[in-house]
C-alpha cells in the first residue's frame, strides 16, 4: 500500500505545543473550559494535549469521552451492526466553555453527531473543535475548525491515517493512502 507522509513525530508534537498555547491564549486559567475527545480517536490526542497542557500552564483542564454513535445521521441506514464506545464525562456541560477534540475532520458528519450528543450533558456557552487533521474541501455540513494542525487537499479515493505509538505503531505519524475499495 502506497502511503505519503504527512507529519512525522516531531512535527506532531511542535502541533500539540502550539494548540496549548493558542487554548491558553483563548482561555487564559481554563476556569470555565472543559475538552471532550469524539470516540473513537479523539480520546488520544486529548490525552496528550491535557498531559502537555497541565506541564506547561499548571492546570489540569476538565476532560472527557464523547461518543456519538447513535446520533450518526446514517445510525438506522447502516445495514451492520455498530458498535458504540464508551461515554465518560463526570461533569455538566452546562453554561461551559467546550474544546471538542478530535483527530481528522473530513464531512463533518460525526462533528454535528457529537454535538448532537453532547447536549445531553447541558447547554454549553460556546463550542470549539480542534482537530490534528482538516481535510479541505470535503465537508457535507458546514463545520470549520476553530484550531486545526495541518489542512490537507485529498481527494475521496484517499485516506488519512492517523497512527499513534501509544496505540503499537513505532511512531506517532500522519499519513495519506489511496482507500483499498473506493
Ligand atoms: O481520512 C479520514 C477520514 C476520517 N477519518 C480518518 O481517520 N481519516
Amino acid at each position: 500500500m502506497q502511503k505519503r507522509l504527512v507529519l512525522d513525530e516531531g512535527q506532531i508534537e511542535i502541533i500539540l505545543r502550539r494548540f496549548c498555547h493558542q487554548l491558553i491564549e483563548n482561555h487564559d486559567d481554563f476556569d470555565n473550559t472543559v475538552l471532550l475527545g469524539l470516540q473513537p480517536r479523539g480520546p488520544i490526542l486529548l490525552d496528550k494535549i491535557v498531559k502537555l497542557l497541565e506541564e506547561i500552564s499548571g492546570v489540569k483542564v476538565p476532560s472527557g469521552y464523547l461518543d456519538a454513535t447513535f446520533h450518526r445521521d446514517d445510525f438506522r441506514r447502516r445495514d451492520f451492526p455498530l458498535k458504540a464506545n464508551e461515554t465518560k464525562i463526570n461533569f455538566l456541560v452546562e453554561g461551559k466553555k467546550v474544546i471538542l477534540v478530535d483527530d481528522v475532520l473530513y464531512k463533518g458528519r460525526s462533528v454535528r453527531a457529537a454535538m448532537d450528543a453532547m447536549i445531553a450533558f447541558g447547554r454549553p456557552q460556546k463550542v470549539e473543535l480542534m482537530v490534528l487533521v482538516d481535510r479541505k474541501l470535503t465537508r457535507d455540513y458546514p463545520i470549520m475548525p476553530d484550531y486545526y494542525g495541518v489542512r490537507v487537499h485529498t481527494l475521496e479515493s484517499q485516506y488519512v491515517i492517523v497512527e499513534w505509538a501509544a496505540q503499537g505503531n513505532e511512531k506517532d505519524a500522519i499519513w495519506i493512502t489511496e482507500k483499498v475499495n473506493p
